[in-house]
């Protein structure tokens, strides 16, 4: 297996930036996920990975090894397009061992390869069968199978489980981290779905319009987003923004929202008088009769153990999450208390975080490289 190291990519179509200068680590053995919304750039990185897209600009090293230029069969990469597509006239055995008898290896090696890997992800007992009687699950273990039996440098997955039913596709992310776990392949994963993202990914990369907006541990993202656009994409509901004014300076530890003081993490900048946003996620706001935010309930969401309420303020809608014990009534007015070690601030021009006492570590990519553009 062996490190992904990624620097300063670039690919133009004509004159549409795809992705601009993108900097990445995958360490040996890392499960990293690349996500964004549809377009961002994702496939485009990891056909350039591949060797299937020839960059515009930049670097990959592969295990140290400079193979930029290097054509995709030389890359010793397993690209999984699509998880399910198996050969349906052939049994378990042959579908996994065809990428070796393609490669020209020896019958008895064949064998002994495919035995492994069956084993390894426990369909075994199934090798003789014909894939079409399969359950759902084997068959995506059979399409697993297939691809790891080459045992390649690294894996890359593109939207690999995004034809997949959720009940199905819960299994299979279970499946997928499972299994990495137990073979510690270099994966490069590539989704828009931020919950495939979070339960697989040892380390994200959060894409929008070819950039790199953040890249770190799902902890990190989740909890210390380092741009606007990280925190509204990550979290359902997404984090709450509440507008203020005025600037920061460096020492600060309150400010004011919506004619309420609030505590902050202590500003580490100068920030010079702009509009600003206070960022808190719905887990982070509980009710207080005592706090001057105040609000009338819009609506509530059941959810089981916890409901998310909706309440209008000055300033627009915030949305809490609280047990789901405490009733509420539409039009009943709501004290809102921020937990202040929890809260991000933005600056809404360039929609990076401001450096605080809790942001002080999150690196702040792509936030000031502009947008990928036409022209
Ligand atoms: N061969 C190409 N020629 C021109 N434009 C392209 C080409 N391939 C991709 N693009 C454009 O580059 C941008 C990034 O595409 P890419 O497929 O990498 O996005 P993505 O994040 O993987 O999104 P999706 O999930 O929709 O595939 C898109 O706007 C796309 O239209």
């Amino acid at each position: 297996m062996a490190e992904i190291r990624v620097e300063h990519l670039r690919k133009a179509f004509g004159d549409f930036i795809a992705v601009q200068d993108s900097n990445f680590v995958v360490g040996d053995g890392e499960f990293f996920v690349m996500l964004g919304p549809s377009g961002c750039g994702k496939t485009t990185t990891l056909r350039m990975i591949a060797g299937l897209e020839l960059p515009t600009g930049g670097k990959i090293l592969l295990g140290g090894e400079d193979v930029t230029m290097r054509r995709a069969r030389e890359r010793d990469i397993a690209f999984v397009f699509q998880l399910f597509a198996l050969y349906p006239h052939m049994n378990v055995r042959k579908n996994i061992g065809f990428p070796l008898l393609a490669q020209g290896m020896p019958g008895i090696e064949i064998r002994r390869r495919v035995e492994e890997t069956a084993k390894l992800l426990r369909i075994d007992h199934l090798l003789n069968k014909s894939v079409s009687g399969l359950a759902g699950g084997d068959r995506q273990r059979v399409a697993l199978g297939r691809a790891i039996v080459r045992r390649p440098k690294c894996f890359l997955m593109d939207e690999p489980l995004g034809t997949l039913d959720t009940e199905f596709r819960d299994l299979m992310i279970h499946e997928l981290r499972e299994l990495h776990n137990r073979i510690h392949a270099t994966t490069v994963y590539v989704t828009h779905d931020q919950m495939e993202a979070m339960s697989m990914a040892d380390k994200i990369a959060v894409m929008n319009h070819g950039v790199i907006e953040q890249f770190g541990t799902p902890r990190e993202i989740y909890d210390r987003p380092a741009t606007m656009f990280v925190a509204d994409f990550i979290g359902s509901p997404p984090m709450n923004f509440l507008g203020f004014g005025g600037g920061l300076s460096k020492g600060a530890s309150e400010i004011v929202v919506q004619g309420a003081k609030v505590a902050v993490p202590e500003v580490r900048e100068d920030i010079a008088p702009a509009d600003m946003a206070l960022g808190i996620r719905p887990e982070h706001i509980r009710f207080d009769d005592g706090s001057k935010l105040r609000g009338a309930i819009y609506g509530t969401e059941y959810l089981g153990t916890t409901q998310i309420v909706a309440v209008e303020t000055s300033g627009g809608i915030i949305k809490a999450r609280v047990p789901a014990e405490i009733r509420l009534n539409p039009g009943d007015q709501v004290g809102l208390a921020l937990s202040s070690t929890r809260l991000s601030l933005f600056e809404k021009g360039s929609g990076r975080a401001v450096r605080t006492a809790i942001h002080d570590t999150v690196i702040h990519h792509g936030a000031s490289q502009g947008r990928a553009h036409r022209g």
